[in-house]
């Protein structure tokens, strides 16, 4: 039986991912939080799966390298060294990085790609998210994963084309931006819309998250998926074949 460990176990991921591993049939080889031994649980486990903060990624990939275990990295607020740090491990690791891990946003970011990709730069588009109050990253991962969706269809870097953050007297919206906005409050366990704003029409393409167990799921079946594979980084399509 496979062995899963938890990066973030005690938070509410890590939580939710323990249920997933039972409902799997997996084995859960422990797991670790801020200042815990990521070496050993490393070596204890045949795949991790990271729910847990930016500051911990480089340790955690370092670890994973040593003991050569693949890893699903589902922690958000990444910068562009993160990213760095992610190719350079996936050369002699599988990594599996993903702002969501859920089956339901991997097509909806298909779905916006297409949009993009059909409606000319005169459709405004715009990505609004609501996390709960505990969420500490903005615009969430997912959104990210969404403006790059966008943009990958209108052949555009997301870097160059992305507006957030509007405050003030911010003059007229720029042609072909991608426009975030993030809303924070309650309980809520993650709702993406992306509004394609053209003349006189839009359309909304949106997903909710109704619990946590949605993330949790996708990730233990992207673990699964991860240690048959090479070294490489990988995304969650390939794991769910979209
Ligand atoms: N990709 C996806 O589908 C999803 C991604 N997420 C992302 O997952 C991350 C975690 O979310 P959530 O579970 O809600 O957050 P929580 O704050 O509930 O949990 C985070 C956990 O990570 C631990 N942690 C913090 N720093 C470190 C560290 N340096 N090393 C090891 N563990 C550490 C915390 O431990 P301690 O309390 O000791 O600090 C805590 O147990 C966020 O980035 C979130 O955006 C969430 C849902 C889905
Ligand atoms: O922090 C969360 O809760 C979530 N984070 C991810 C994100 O930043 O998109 C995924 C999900 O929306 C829940």
């Amino acid at each position: 039986m496979a062995k899963v460990g938890i990066i973030g176990s005690k938070g509410r991921m890590g939580q939710a991912l323990v249920d997933a591993i039972n409902e799997a049939g997996l084995e859960h080889a422990g797991g670790v939080d801020k200042g815990d031994d990521i070496a050993g649980l490393a070596a204890a486990s045949d795949v991790l799966v990271d729910f847990s903060s930016p500051h911990a990624l480089e340790t955690n990939l370092a670890a994973c390298n040593f003991a050569k275990k693949p890893i699903v990295i589902g922690t958000t607020g990444l910068e562009e060294r993160h990213h760095w740090l992610i190719d350079d491990a996936a050369q002699d690791i599988a990594v599996l990085q993903t702002g969501n891990t859920s089956l339901g946003v991997t097509m909806l970011a298909a779905l916006v790609k297409e949009a993009a990709s059909r409606l000319g730069a005169d459709w405004d588009i715009e990505i609004v998210e609501m996390h709960h109050r505990m969420k500490v990253d903005a615009p969430s991962g997912t959104a990210l994963l969404l403006g790059e969706a966008a943009a990958a269809g209108r052949y555009v870097d997301l870097a160059d084309n992305s507006e957030r953050g509007r405050d003030g007297i911010t003059g007229a919206r720029k042609e072909g931006a991608i426009g975030f906005a993030s809303l924070r409050g309650g309980t809520v366990a993650g709702d993406h819309s992306v509004i394609l704003a053209g003349n006189e029409e839009s359309i909304t393409l949106s997903h909710r998250a109704e619990n946590r167990m949605i993330f949790a799921r996708g990730a233990v079946k992207a673990a699964i998926w991860l240690m048959q594979q090479k070294p490489g980084r990988y995304n969650m399509p390939e794991v769910l074949g979209l």
